[in-house]
């Protein structure tokens, strides 16, 4: 189990309604608002949500039917801070959410920093009653796995800007038998389909509240002068920037490295009507370009450099508590690439710790392709010594990441947590992936990375055979079918693709047929 460290707050709980909210020593991302927010005692978004219970009228769609029945707003609010917070920042340089900035004025990152104090009048208990009380209901924009944490996420926003696709509220499942059959008895290994979702991975929950941002700044009053929204990506971040810009009507620019990518991923932009520029280098050269080009021209910056996108994900881990009744489970394994996402799932777990939804966070390994290691590289040195490096090329493409953005993100996670990083060999991963497959899954080789990392942990009984261990799936298994076809067709090189499973071909009569079938059946082939 892991328990707060120095960095992580001590938030003693206000009643919800008392005037007198005891302090709090702010974390770097939980900090102490620079001015109080009064604040209402009841939430606008309870008024939505009841009135789910009666029909809307026929001519009104469910962004004017939430608009009709909103209450009085709330006095949530939320802002950008350096992050890591050092000790030469101005300890009140702070950004408005709807300032265009990605950067610190030193040159750091940027976190998103809620007012906790306004959130912390209301108890951990009546944030998970109001959480539960919206899944699974189709009341704008609750119905979100994302906009079900408004308050949590983007709370000034407008739910009339929000471009949602519902996205979020993904299954949790149980992996009995390779549990039991496979990792030496594990009777509570869960994991966490971030993948299947609208788009194919869990950039969506990131990216619905980057785009509704973005909405909300191009649209009066704001009006800002936002052209389109561009990334760099292996792949995910660009189907899921294409799908939600084209829902709201806004450009999207993605820059792919050529050949870099699967085809299932290359088509998803294409077809969403991004402008899609394949360019002859790797992520990391996209990433020095797209950073150069978002300087000079009216494009907002879509990577994960920019935190807003975190706000979303981090949505994942609340949703895991939630799925677990509000228990928090031991282990979380996370595949880790520009390394946005580790950050995020520690952010979601801290933030329903210090509201008291919770008591406890979960200890976080990274997972990494040993093609791809900087982070691996960095923890082994014991944290002393980071360098990037030019990644090499892995099945698991979208984690081909040599020079991650948020590496210094992972590292405050990570020591927050008592967490761990593993890395995986191609063979690890695929073999990984294949076996998780046998038991009923259809796994991306990212997936197949942290099951690799479960595996080596168990093996060094780090992991015991009855912790709660949550491995979060991050794509559709589906975008990568041409890595599970070479495995199967034992053609990839020196691996020996133990368990490959090619389909048999057969004469079409009955006797050959019968010949198989027998010879399957007393297990000779
Ligand atoms: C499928 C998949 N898994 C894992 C990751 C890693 O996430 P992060 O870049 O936030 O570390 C990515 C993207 O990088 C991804 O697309
Ligand atoms: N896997 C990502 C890489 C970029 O990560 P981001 O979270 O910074 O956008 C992708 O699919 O592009």
């Amino acid at each position: 189990m892991a328990t707060a460290t120095a960095s992580s707050l001590s938030l003693l709980f206000a009643h919800p309604h008392s005037s007198n909210p005891r302090p709090f020593a702010g974390g770097p991302h939980l900090r102490r608002p620079l001015r109080a927010a009064p604040h209402r005692a009841r939430c606008a978004s309870d008024a939505a949500t009841t009135a789910t219970r009666h029909r809307r009228p026929a001519e009104e769609n469910i962004r004017e039917e939430a608009a009709r029945l909103r209450g009085p707003g709330n006095d949530f609010s939320a802002w950008y801070v350096p992050f890591p917070p050092t000790p030469e920042d101005d300890p009140d340089e702070r950004y408005s959410l709807d300032e265009v900035v990605y950067r610190s004025s030193s040159g750091g990152l940027l976190d998103v920093c809620h007012d906790m104090e306004a959130l912390a009048r209301f108890p951990g208990s009546y944030w998970r009653d109001l959480f539960d009380s919206r899944v699974g209901r189709t009341a704008w924009p609750y119905g979100s796995g994302v906009w079900s944490k408004k308050e949590f996420v983007l709370p000034e926003i407008d739910s009339d800007h929000i471009v949602s696709l519902f996205e979020g509220n993904s299954n949790l499942f149980w992996a009995e038998r390779l549990g039991r059959e496979h990792l030496g008895g594990m009777t509570d290994l869960w994991v966490k389909h971030c993948g299947i979702s609208h788009t194919g991975s869990f950039k969506d929950l990131g990216m619905t509240v980057l785009v509704s941002q973005v909405n909300r700044l191009r649209r009066a009053p704001l009006s800002r002068p936002i052209n389109g929204v561009g990334c760099a990506s292996t792949g995910d971040t660009s189907a899921a920037l294409s799908a939600y810009c084209a829902a709201a009507g806004i450009p999207a620019i993605v820059f792919l490295p050529a050949d870099r990518i699967s085809l299932q991923q290359l088509i998803q932009p294409i077809a969403n009507g991004a402008t899609v520029l394949s360019l002859d280098t790797d992520f990391d050269g996209c990433m020095r370009l797209i950073r150069e080009v978002t300087a000079e021209l009216p494009i907002y910056l879509a990577n994960s450099l920019n935190s807003l996108r975190l706000e979303g994900q981090k949505t994942a881990a609340i949703e895991i508590l939630q799925q677990f009744d509000w228990q928090v489970p031991d282990w979380v394994i996370v595949p880790g690439g520009n390394l946005g996402n580790i950050y995020a799932f520690y952010k979601g777990f801290e933030m329903c710790r210090v509201l008291g939804l919770v008591d406890r966070v979960p200890r976080l390994v990274c997972a990494q392709a040993a093609n791809a290691n900087p982070l691996y590289r960095f923890y082994k040195s014991g944290w002393t010594d980071f360098q990037p490096r030019v990644a090499e090329t892995t099945f698991a493409s979208a984690i081909q990441i040599g020079d991650p953005v948020s590496v210094d993100r992972a590292v405050v996670a990570l020591k927050a947590t008592d967490g761990i990083v593993e890395e995986a060999t191609e063979e690890e991963l695929m073999d990984a992936m294949s076996l998780a497959d046998r038991t009923g899954m259809f796994a991306c080789p990212h997936t197949g990375v942290a099951l690799a990392a479960l595996f080596k942990l168990r093996d060094q009984r780090i992991i015991g055979p009855n912790d709660r261990t949550v491995v979060v799936s991050t794509a559709h298994g589906l975008k990568f079918t041409q890595s599970k076809i070479d495995y199967h067709d034992r053609n990839i090189k020196d691996m020996l693709c133990q368990y490959a499973n090619p389909p048999i071909n057969v004469k079409a009569d009955f006797a050959s047929v019968m010949d198989v079938l027998q010879n399957k059946l007393n297990g000779k082939i």
